[in-house]
């Protein structure tokens, strides 16, 4: 059964069309990139796929069962942007409360916070984080929740390199789990580090690439969007 499938996807802001006729699927566990310029509709994508936005026509299956069944997202974990975040709660407020809607105990927090090293900031408010502090929050709280489906809009913006090793281990470890993450990114050395299996978005469609033979995700994005370098 796929992980994933997209059939026949189209959607429109009003008259600008995002997907025009899309399909593809995700039929094996592993870390999937998302990539595309500004505005092709990554964050879009993801949100059709969790059912916040509804598409003009097409069918997007988890595990087998529409989107439309609340209960299919029992399977999966939304990585949203930082706008999700309550300023004037602290980081453990945050987690704490995901653990409690899902009935886990908070001592099971505990090992998310080890490894991706938040014990320092973890009690300060919200406000007081800097950009990759919240990014290691929101992985975080997408991680409390052990879901074999993760959805994971831009997890790498704004990283230090040390946060950076820090994610890229949560990631190895979500593959070796046996989970799979959708990962959408502009950072294509770093995505690179972590898989080689890239969905493009090019003219309103979804197209998955396996990069092999030395290829980089650069070069394909290059040749895709036509960027031209000195
Ligand atoms: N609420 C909205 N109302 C109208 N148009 C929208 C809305 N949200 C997004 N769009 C449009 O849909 C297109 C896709 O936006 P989306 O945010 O999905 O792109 P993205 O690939 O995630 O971009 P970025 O890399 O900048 O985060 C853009 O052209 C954007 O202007």
């Amino acid at each position: 059964m796929d992980i994933l499938s997209v059939s026949s996807l189209t959607f429109s802001w009003r008259k600008q069309v995002v997907f025009q006729n899309s399909s593809f699927t995700i039929n094996q566990p592993g870390l999937y990139g998302l990539v595309a310029p500004n505005g092709a509709g990554k964050t879009t994508l993801l949100n059709l796929i969790s059912n916040l936005l509804q598409p003009q026509t097409g069918e997007i299956l988890l595990y087998g069962q529409s989107n439309t069944t609340t209960h299919v997202f029992q399977n999966v974990a939304f990585l949203q942007d930082n706008s999700v975040l309550y300023p004037y709660l602290s980081g453990r407020d945050h987690l704490n409360f995901v653990a409690d809607t899902h009935s886990i105990p908070r001592a099971k927090i505990a090992s998310v916070i080890d490894n991706l090293e938040m014990s320092d900031y973890l009690d300060k408010h919200v406000s007081k984080y800097s950009l990759g502090m919240k990014q290691r929050l929101l992985l975080a709280m997408s991680l409390v929740v052990k879901r074999p489906l993760l959805l994971l809009d831009e997890p790498l913006n704004g990283l230090d390199p040390t946060s950076l090793m820090i994610v890229r281990e949560t990631l190895e470890s979500i593959k070796a789990e046996g989970q799979t993450a959708l990962i959408s990114s502009h950072n294509l050395d770093e995505l690179m580090r972590v898989t080689q299996d890239v969905f493009f978005i090019v003219n309103q469609d979804v197209q998955f690439e396996h990069l092999t033979n030395g290829q980089t995700a650069e070069d394909r994005y290059a040749t895709l969007f036509g960027v031209h370098r000195l």
